[in-house]
């Protein structure tokens, strides 16, 4: 698109700042999100990192939920990083009580998938669709991804071993998808906002 895309912020709860910094450093206009108002004329929606049963309440007080969730169904672009990427999703297995979601993108997540003690880490992931060069990421009480419905592409995974309770019945287990696109809604567990690595905010404002 010729002039800026304006890219919408979630701003109720969560790492708004770090999503607007490396936003407007990429040549986007953003504005933060707070009422269904907010969201005319946008391009396109960022949910940030956060805590997402906070997120999804304040969302339902403020009248935001339904309003946002109807202009992604509607088509509008979404990325959703960790906590974002919870409240995109269509189920939440283990939710916090009386905790829902946009139900906008076709996974089920695991909220805080990743350990119990030591439950932040960092990868250099593989991630060819949208980078040539590897994606570092950084992991904090991140979901991971346990059912991929029909259409959802899986950009990316993580060994099942780094999964809480990985080594309880020793079962083999397949990866954990960590990076999930489904045509106008991506999401990540982890937060690209922090790390330097701007590869998934590139390719969503490519697409708008
Ligand atoms: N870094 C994050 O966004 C953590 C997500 C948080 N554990 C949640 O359930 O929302």
């Amino acid at each position: 698109m010729s002039t800026a895309p304006a890219v919408g912020v979630f701003a109720l709860q969560g790492d708004v700042r770090e999503h607007v910094h490396v936003l407007e450093a990429l040549g986007a206009r953003t504005r933060p999100v707070r009422r269904a108002a907010d969201l005319a004329g946008l391009d396109g929606i960022v949910l940030p990192g956060g805590e997402s049963s906070v997120m999804d309440r304040l969302a339902g007080i403020m009248g935001l939920k339904a309003p946002l969730a109807d202009a992604v169904r509607g088509g509008l672009p979404a990325y959703g990083t960790c906590a974002g990427m919870i409240m995109l999703a269509a189920g939440i297995e283990n939710p916090a009580p009386g905790q829902g979601s946009l139900g906008v993108l076709d996974v089920t997540v695991r909220r805080n998938a990743f350990g119990t003690q030591v439950d932040s880490f960092e990868a250099d992931l593989a991630v060819p669709a949208v980078s040539a060069d590897p994606v570092h990421a950084v992991f904090i009480r991140a979901p991971a991804v346990v059912r991929v419905g029909a259409g959802v592409e899986v950009l990316a995974a993580v060994p099942a071993s780094r999964a809480a309770g990985a080594d309880d019945d020793g079962a083999p287990a397949a990866d954990l998808p960590v990076a999930v696109r489904a045509g106008h809604v991506t999401a990540t567990s982890f937060h690209p906002e922090v790390t330097g690595d701007w590869s998934f905010h590139r390719e969503f404002l490519r697409g708008l």
